[in-house]
């Protein structure tokens, strides 16, 4: 039986596989495609706001960076679905209260003391904490701000309930329950948003940036996925100024679909190891003997390039491996998807993926929709960090609105 203090961990953090499986199960309806599908109006609303804050960029012909602009756009949607409301970084254009960048800093830390023994004693140390508020930057202490602020948005919602605000995935995590049926604190509401902060905002971004890239590195495919979008804003009666394109409407386009899975698959947004223990008793590979003790692992973007998965050309740029005309290419796209690790496996597999797929459709959707882009330096796409996520910065363009 878990015990009250169990629920104070978040599963995302947990290694027990039944407290994490208890922890995963009640926020899970939170992820679902339903509860995404209802709650597209305010992914929208950023997407909205990105736009108008494009077309301008545009009419001026200023160079922005990308690498910027996309995860203002991913933390934002975060904000609208999990904070209680965006932000605000697409509004100012800016890495409001460095929160970002302080996000960054963490996966520096966590990324490099991973594999420091007693790691967790070093974080919770108070001597430490006393010597990053004291003498650390800015940016170190900047989330310790944010938590402030979020604490109190928490708590005015749990306060004043949701008003006339659509249900979002917040006030889920203010319904869910403790462990003997309990109304849960606000600690353990702040901890789902924070990890949907840290886990669902920079992942998605690299994503939609990796698509991104490939239509800069592949200038050939842009016509063909631009005819393919426009024919269905024309079936829809959309008018690009009035209304856009919707998720439901944007996942059937199957070469769209097919240039997002291929780009998603070269660059996986995690690509460290994603980490795990054999079951009981061990396992065997080949002629090795793994005992349930030992760590195993594997990264995504080994998996994604395994020639033996996607065959020869595993590690070229090909979105037409994934379509098919006859039922034994079907089955062979069917086997591929079955091994796609972009998102992980099994019991850990990625809870967010129905959010992540809603904003890549979408944004890829609507940004071709509306714009043309070409490098600001025609010889550097960007320059990529790895530090479990890798992510692309210094992806400087300058777009062109489609007319
Ligand atoms: C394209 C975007 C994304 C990618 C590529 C991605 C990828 C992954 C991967 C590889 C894992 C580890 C799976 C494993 O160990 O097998 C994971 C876990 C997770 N992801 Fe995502 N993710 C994305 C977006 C999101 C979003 C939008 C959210 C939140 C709304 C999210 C929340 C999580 C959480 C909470 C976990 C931990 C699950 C658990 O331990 O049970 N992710 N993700």
């Amino acid at each position: 039986m878990l015990a009250d203090k169990d629920y104070s961990l978040s599963f995302f953090a947990s290694q027990d596989v039944t407290i994490h499986r208890a922890l995963r199960s009640r926020v899970s309806a939170a992820y679902s495609m339903t509860s995404m599908l209802a709650m597209e109006p305010y992914i929208q609303e950023v997407a909205d706001k990105t736009w108008t804050k494009f077309r301008a960029f545009a009419d001026a012909g200023k160079v922005i960076d990308l690498g910027e602009w996309v995860p203002y756009f991913t933390f934002d949607i975060i904000g609208q679905l999990a904070l209680g409301g965006e932000i605000g970084f697409v509004e100012r254009g800016e890495d409001v209260d460095d929160i970002i960048s302080s996000i960054h800093i963490g996966f520096y830390i966590m990324a490099n003391m991973g594999s420091v023994p007693l790691q967790m004693w070093w974080f919770n140390n108070y001597v430490v904490k006393y010597l990053v508020e004291r003498f650390g930057s800015a940016k170190m202490n900047a989330f310790q701000g944010f938590l402030r602020w979020l604490e109190q948005r928490v708590t005015e919602r749990m306060k004043h309930g949701l008003g006339t605000r659509r249900r979002d995935m917040l006030q889920h995590f203010i319904e869910m329950k403790g462990v003997q049926g309990q109304p849960t604190g606000v600690g353990d509401v702040m901890i789902e948003g924070v990890n949907i902060l840290g886990a669902g905002a920079d992942t998605t971004s690299v994503a939609i940036l990796a698509v991104l890239g490939d239509l800069i590195l592949h200038p050939e495919i842009v016509p063909r996925l631009q005819n393919e979008v426009d024919q269905a804003y024309k079936d829809l009666g959309h008018d690009v100024q009035q209304t856009d394109i919707g998720y439901k409407e944007a996942s059937t386009l199957p070469f769209l679909a097919a240039v997002i899975k291929e780009s998603m698959r070269l660059h996986p947004s995690i690509q460290y190891q994603l980490p795990r223990h054999p079951a009981a008793g061990g396992v065997t590979i080949g002629s090795y003997q793994i005992p349930p003790t030992a760590e195993v692992s594997i990264s995504p973007r080994s998996m994604n390039r395994s020639k033996e998965i996607f065959g020869p050309d595993a590690n070229e740029f090909r979105p037409s491996r994934w379509q098919f005309s006859n039922e034994k290419e079907e089955e062979a796209v069917k086997e591929m998807s079955r091994l796609l690790t972009t998102f992980g496996m099994g019991s850990r597999v990625c809870v967010g993926q129905n959010l992540a797929l809603v904003e890549v459709y979408k944004f890829v959707a609507q940004f071709v929709r509306k714009f043309n882009m070409k490098l600001a330096d025609p010889q550097k796409l960007w320059t990529t960090k790895t530090q479990w996520f890798s992510m692309q910065s210094d992806f400087r363009v300058q777009l062109e609105a489609r007319r």
